[in-house]
C-alpha cells in the first residue's frame, strides 16, 4: 500500500513543487476498476482539500487552501484528481475522478479576476489565465462508473487547472508573456 492511505493526513511537505519533473509529465491512465490503493489515495487527496479549507485544521496542519489536487502534485504518475469547491450558497461540491477527458468546450473564454495560484508554486504569478468558459468532461468515479459533467464558472476553471496538471501543464503557461493582463477576445471575467 502507498503512503497515501485514506487515514493518512496529507501535508504541504507531501506536495511536490515546481522544478520536479513529474509536474511536467503527461500522467499515465489509471487501470479500471480502481485498485483499493488508488481509491484510498483519492480519499486522502479529497480529505486534504477539506482540511485545507477548514479554519481549525488548516492552521493545525499549516495547510494552504486548495480547491483541487492532482495526483502528480503528490508525486504519483497517475491520471487522477480530487476537487472540493463550496459554492455561493455554501454547498460543497466534491469529485474524485480518474482518466478525465474534455470532450467538448465553449469557444468563449473566461478567467478569474484574481488570476490563479497553485499549491506546487510557492510564488505569486500575476496575470489572467484564459480558459474555456464551459466544458464537457468524461471521467470515471471511484466505482469505475463513467460520468459526464457539463461545467461552467469556477468549477469549469478548477477542472481545467487539474486536467492541465495531468498533462504536465502549469497555469502560468497560459498567461500572455507580453501582457499578462491582456483581455482575451470575448472573454467573461469571473470574480
Ligand atoms: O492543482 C491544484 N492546485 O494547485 C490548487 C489550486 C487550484 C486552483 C487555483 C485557482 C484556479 C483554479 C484552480
Ligand atoms: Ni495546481
Amino acid at each position: 500500500m502507498s503512503k497515501f492511505t485514506a487515514d493518512y493526513i496529507l501535508k504541504m511537505n507531501d506536495i511536490v513543487r515546481e522544478g520536479d519533473p513529474i509536474l511536467r509529465t503527461v500522467t499515465k491512465e489509471v487501470e479500471l476498476p480502481l485498485s483499493k490503493e488508488d481509491k484510498e489515495t483519492l480519499l486522502c487527496m479529497l480529505q486534504f482539500l477539506k482540511n485545507s479549507q477548514d479554519p481549525v485544521l488548516s492552521k493545525k496542519y499549516h495547510l494552504r487552501g486548495g480547491v483541487g489536487l492532482s495526483a502528480n502534485q503528490i508525486g504519483l504518475d497517475k491520471r487522477m484528481f480530487a476537487v472540493y469547491v463550496k459554492d455561493e450558497e455554501g454547498n460543497a461540491h466534491e469529485y474524485m475522478l480518474v482518466n478525465p477527458k474534455i470532450i467538448s468546450h465553449s469557444v468563449t473564454k473566461s478567467y478569474l479576476a484574481d488570476g490563479e495560484g497553485c499549491l506546487s508554486v510557492d510564488r505569486p504569478v500575476p496575470g489572467f489565465v484564459p480558459r474555456s468558459e464551459r466544458i464537457k468532461v468524461r471521467a470515471y468515479d471511484l466505482d469505475g462508473k463513467e460520468v459526464v459533467l457539463r461545467l461552467k464558472g469556477l468549477m469549469s476553471i478548477v477542472f481545467q487547472h487539474e486536467i492541465d496538471h495531468l498533462n504536465g501543464i502549469m497555469f502560468y503557461d497560459h498567461i500572455n508573456k507580453e501582457n499578462p493582463f491582456k483581455l482575451p477576445e470575448d472573454a467573461s471575467i469571473k470574480s
